[in-house]
C-alpha cells in the first residue's frame, strides 16, 4: 500500500501523479473498527469489480485534535497502525489529508472540486452518517450532487452490535472505563499499543517480577489504569504476559502519568530499546495501593495466574 500525504489545495503535481479511475472510502477511521471495516471492505469489493485501485482518504491530525483546546485524548490507531491494518484489508492507496484550520473552513463544494474530482474518483464510499466540509455541512447526498455524475456515491448501512452503532467514540469510552471486552468486540480484534522498551525504576526484578517498561510510540488513547492480560509481538516471536497500566500508588503519591509495565512469562532476554506491539486481551482488575510490598507481590502472582488462564498459556 502506498501512503500519500496531501495538503489543501492539492498541487497540480499530485493530481498528475495520482489521478486515475479509483474507488475511495472517505472518513476519519480512527480505530478501524467493524463499522469502518464494513465501509472499507465495500470500497475494496467495488474497486475489484471495476478493476481499479481501492483507496482510503482520511485526515490527520484528527479534526478534534486541531479544533479542540488541547484536550484531545489521543488516537486509537496512530498512522503506523492505520497503515498496517488498511494494507491488510486490501487497500492499495492511502491519502492522508493534512487537517488544519484552513481545511476546516473549506466548503463541501470546494472540497469536492479541489480534492476529489481531480483524482478521477469513480465511486466514493461513505458510511450512512458521513459528514464533511465546513462545520460538517456536507453529507452523502451533498457529495453525490457535487459529484455531478462523474463520481458515484455508495452509502453503507450502519454496522450495529447488540443494537448499538459501533463507533470510535463508543470505543474510547469503553477503554477509559475498563470495558475492554466491549471495546475489543467493537474493534473485531484486540486493542493494541506499540512502544519501545525503556528503563523503569528497576524495582520489578527485586520483587520477583521483572517488567518491560513500554514507552508508547505515539499518542494512543490510554486505557483505564489497572491490570491486563496481554499478548506481545516482539520481532517474529509471540510472548504472553501481564501488564500494569498505572501510577503505582503503593510506591508513589501524586503521579498522574501512567506507566506501562509488562511482566512477560518465562522470558529473560534483554529487550531494552526494542519495539513491542502489545495486544490487550482482557482487563483483570483496577490498580490499588497495597499496605505492604508482600501483599503487592502476592497479588501480582495471582494476577499472573489469572492472566495465564485467560490467555490459555502453559509454561
Ligand atoms: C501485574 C502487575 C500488577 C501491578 N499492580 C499494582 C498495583 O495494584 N498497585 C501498585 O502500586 N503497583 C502495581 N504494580 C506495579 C509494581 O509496583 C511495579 O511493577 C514495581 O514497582 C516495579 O516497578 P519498576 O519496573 O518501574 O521498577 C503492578 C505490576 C504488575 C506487573
Ligand atoms: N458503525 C458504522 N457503520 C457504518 N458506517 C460507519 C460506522 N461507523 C462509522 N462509519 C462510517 O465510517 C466513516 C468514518 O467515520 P468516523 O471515523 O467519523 O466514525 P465513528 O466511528 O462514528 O467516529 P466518532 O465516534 O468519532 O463519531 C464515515 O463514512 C462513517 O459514516
Amino acid at each position: 500500500m502506498r501512503t500519500v500525504t496531501i495538503s489543501y489545495p492539492m498541487l497540480p503535481e499530485t493530481v498528475a501523479q495520482y489521478a486515475q479511475p479509483q474507488v475511495v472510502a472517505l472518513g476519519q477511521f480512527d480505530g478501524l473498527h467493524l463499522g469502518h471495516a464494513s465501509v472499507i471492505t465495500s470500497a475494496v469489493a467495488l474497486a475489484r469489480e471495476a478493476g481499479v485501485p481501492a483507496a482510503v482518504m482520511t485526515f490527520y491530525p484528527h479534526p478534534k485534535d486541531v479544533m479542540g483546546k488541547g484536550d484531545y485524548e489521543g488516537y486509537l490507531t496512530p498512522a503506523k497502525d492505520k497503515q498496517e491494518l488498511l494494507a491488510g484489508m486490501g487497500v492499495e492507496l492511502l491519502y492522508i489529508i493534512a487537517f488544519n484550520e484552513e481545511l476546516s473552513r473549506v466548503s463541501p463544494a470546494d472540497f469536492v472540486s479541489v480534492m476529489l474530482l481531480p483524482l478521477q474518483i469513480v465511486t466514493a464510499v461513505v458510511g450512512f452518517d458521513f459528514r464533511f466540509g465546513h462545520k460538517g455541512e456536507g453529507d452523502a447526498d451533498t457529495l453525490s450532487e457535487l459529484g455531478q455524475g462523474a463520481m458515484k456515491v455508495e452509502t453503507v448501512a450502519p454496522f450495529l452490535l447488540d443494537g448499538e452503532k459501533v463507533s470510535s467514540s463508543g470505543i474510547r469510552k469503553s477503554l477509559l472505563s475498563g470495558e475492554l471486552d466491549k471495546a475489543n468486540a467493537w474493534f473485531g480484534r484486540c486493542y493494541h499499543l506499540r512502544g519501545i522498551v525503556g528503563h523503569g525504576e528497576k524495582r520489578g526484578r527485586t520483587i520477583g517480577f521483572p517488567t518491560a517498561n513500554l514507552q508508547l510510540e505515539d499518542r494512543y488513547v490510554i486505557p483505564a489504569t489497572g491490570v491486563y492480560a496481554v499478548k506481545v509481538f516482539y520481532r517474529d516471536e509471540v510472548l504472553y504476559g501481564v501488564m500494569n497500566v498505572g501510577v503505582k500508588p503503593t510506591f508513589h503519591e501524586g503521579v498522574t502519568k501512567p506507566s506501562f509495565e509488562i511482566h512477560l512469562f518465562d522470558f529473560a532476554s534483554d529487550i531494552y530499546g526494542q519495539e513491542l506491539k502489545v495486544d490487550l486481551v482482557s482487563y483483570i482488575r483496577a490498580e490499588r495501593k497495597f499496605e505492604s510490598i508482600d501483599a503487592l507481590i502476592a497479588q501480582i502472582g495471582a494476577d499472573a495466574e489469572t492472566a495465564k488462564g485467560l490467555l490459555g498459556y502453559h509454561s
